[in-house]
Order: C-alpha cells, then structure tokens, then sequence
C-alpha cells in the first residue's frame, strides 16, 4: 500500500494516466491484518465489565449485535411530607418546593442508574405504603420523615418492614434510616435519608455515592481529597463529624455559607465539601482542611 501523496502525481490521477510509485516499500505496509485488534476467540471482555463507550465499540466492531449484561440498577426516589409543591407550582403558606427530588434524582443519574423520582404529598405512612407496591425498583431512597416528631411518615411506614432508625455523628445528615424491606416484590434495600436539602446531598456523598460506585464495580469510588490551608476559622458542633460547604481559590478553602441544613442554595455555589472531624470544634484561618472535590 502507498499513501498517494508519495506517488508522482501526488493526487489521484484522471483515469489511464500513468503513476509512478516509490521503491522500497515492504509488504503489509499501511495494511492492518484481520485480528490484529481481536482474534476470533480471544476473550474481548471479562465478565461483570462496566459496558463504557469502549466496551460497547469494541462489542460491535467484533460484530457482535446483542450481549446478556445486568439491566441498570432501578431506584425509586421518594421525596415525602405534606407540606411539598412541585416545583413551578405556586407556594400556598406552609407549603415548599421538592428540592430532594431533584437533587437526588440527578446524583444517582450522574452515577448511571436508572431513576424514577415521585413526590408523596402526605404524611401518612399508609399512603406511603400504597405508592411504594405500585412500582418496582431494586433500590429505595426515600427523604424527609425520617426523625423524632409524631408523624414521621417514612419511620412510621418502614420501620415496621425491618428498616432500622438511627442517628449517624455527621451534621448534616444525623438521622438515617437503613435496612431491607419487602414491599410486595422481594427484598430491596432502603435508604431513607433526612429531608433537609443539604442533608440530603451530604448522605448522598458520604454513604450512597460510594456504594452505589462499589456496586458497580467502579474502580474509583471515592472523590478526589486534599489537605488545604482554610481561609478562614469555624465552628463545629461537638461530637459530630461536620461537612461544610466551600470553595477553594488561591490555594485555601473558604467556606460558601453557613453550616445550616437547609442552605441548598451556598451549596449549589460551592464545588467542594470540607470535613471538620469528630472531636474537633474550631479551626483556625489557616490549619489545614480535608476537602472533597464535588465539582465533576
Ligand atoms: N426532636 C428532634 N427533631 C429533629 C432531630 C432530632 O434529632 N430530634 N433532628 C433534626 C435533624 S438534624 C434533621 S436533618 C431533621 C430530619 O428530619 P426529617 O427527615 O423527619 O425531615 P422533615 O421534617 O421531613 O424535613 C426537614 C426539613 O426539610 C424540608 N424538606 C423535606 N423534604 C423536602 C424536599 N423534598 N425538598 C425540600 N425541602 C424538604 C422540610 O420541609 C423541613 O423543613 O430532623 C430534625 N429534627
Ligand atoms: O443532621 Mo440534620 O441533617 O443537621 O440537618
């Protein structure tokens, strides 16, 4: 094979004109052989590969036109409690908008899961219950109804199926709810976070987020970590691991916002979380700060 721009002329000739080519090119040149990229029994993928683009090119480059693989995981996202509007939706006094399922909805998308997101606009486990047997997931997050008050309607509707009820040392993100639980098509598991918005986001970085990864066989579960200087002192509750949101320029960590978990909207500006670990309760402008970066 020789590339035309070594041939004299060096563009495709009218047709019956003569061509002359240059000596000294080896067989096989500029040819690619049948089966140098796959030969046919080679082992194209190992079993319980994550299909990425590449996987899925290199099925169909071997012509392979249909492979068994796991369907994508199917996650029913709850956001629960009757005070909740649809956002767009104007607010009557005491109600507010379903932040969580939104922000819920797209962090599991992100991680390629297939997501359903419904608004329970009640408090009332029993209704709970019915949504929960009309669908099919193999993974529940629910939010909100989750802590100490008299009508916590997921607590109230899930407890009694097994799922356990506790208070985790993170702020925010404290009470968690966590177990397994048959709501009419087999066993799933259920994770039932806080309803405060930031809390919400914080559970899904800290717990759900590298499961999920791990789940999927990913190789890399956890977000990107440093060790910077803060711009700035804090504050921290005693006893809890605090996660505060922040944003990084000119090598220190300055916070976006208070600790508050209701302050989506700082975390929306802020691309990385800050840790203060248990046991500490104030750092100065200066000392060195965990962060993880949330900005991909
Ligand atoms: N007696 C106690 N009360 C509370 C405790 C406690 O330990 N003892 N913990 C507090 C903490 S910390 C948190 S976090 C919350 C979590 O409680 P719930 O999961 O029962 O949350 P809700 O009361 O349903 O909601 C809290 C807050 O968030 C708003 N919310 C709920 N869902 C949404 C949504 N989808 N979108 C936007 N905002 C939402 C809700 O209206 C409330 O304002 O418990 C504390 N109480
Ligand atoms: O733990 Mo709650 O999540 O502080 O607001």
């Amino acid at each position: 094979m020789v590339p035309v721009e070594r041939a004299l002329p060096s563009s495709y000739p009218a047709e019956g004109e003569p061509v002359t080519l240059p000596g000294g090119i080896a067989a096989g040149t500029f040819i690619r052989s049948a089966g140098s990229d796959a030969r046919a029994g080679d082992l194209l993928l190992q079993g319980g590969t994550r299909l990425g683009p590449a996987q899925w090119g290199a099925l169909a480059a071997a012509g392979v036109g249909a492979v068994a693989a796991h369907r994508r995981t199917r996650v029913l996202v709850v956001s629960t409690g009757l005070e909740l509007a649809a956002p767009g939706e104007p607010l009557a006094p005491g109600r507010i908008h379903d932040a969580n399922g939104a922000s819920l909805g797209a962090s599991l998308a992100g991680l390629g899961l297939d997501v359903s997101v419904a608004s329970l606009r009640s408090d009332d486990p029993a209704a709970l219950i019915g949504l929960l047997r009309e669908r099919e997931f193999d993974l529940l997050v629910t939010s909100g109804g989750v802590s100490a008050g008299a009508h916590e309607v997921v607590r109230l509707a899930l407890e009694p199926l097994g799922v356990a009820f506790l208070s985790v040392a993170m702020q925010p993100g404290g009470p968690q709810g966590l177990g397994l639980a048959d709501l009419g098509h087999g066993s799933v598991p259920v994770v039932a976070l806080p309803g405060n918005p930031v809390s919400v986001l914080v559970s899904f970085e800290a717990f759900l987020r590298p499961a999920l990864l791990e789940a999927a066989g990913r190789r890399r579960t956890r977000r990107d970590a440093e060790r910077l200087p803060l711009a700035e002192a804090l504050d921290s509750p005693a006893g809890k691991h605090q996660l505060r949101r922040a944003t990084v320029h000119d090598g220190r960590v300055h916070m976006v916002g208070g600790p508050s978990s209701h302050l989506l909207g700082h975390y929306a500006l802020a691309d990385v979380l800050a840790h203060v670990p248990v046991g500490v309760e104030r750092m100065e402008a200066g000392e060195p700060i965990d962060i993880w970066r949330i900005d991909d």
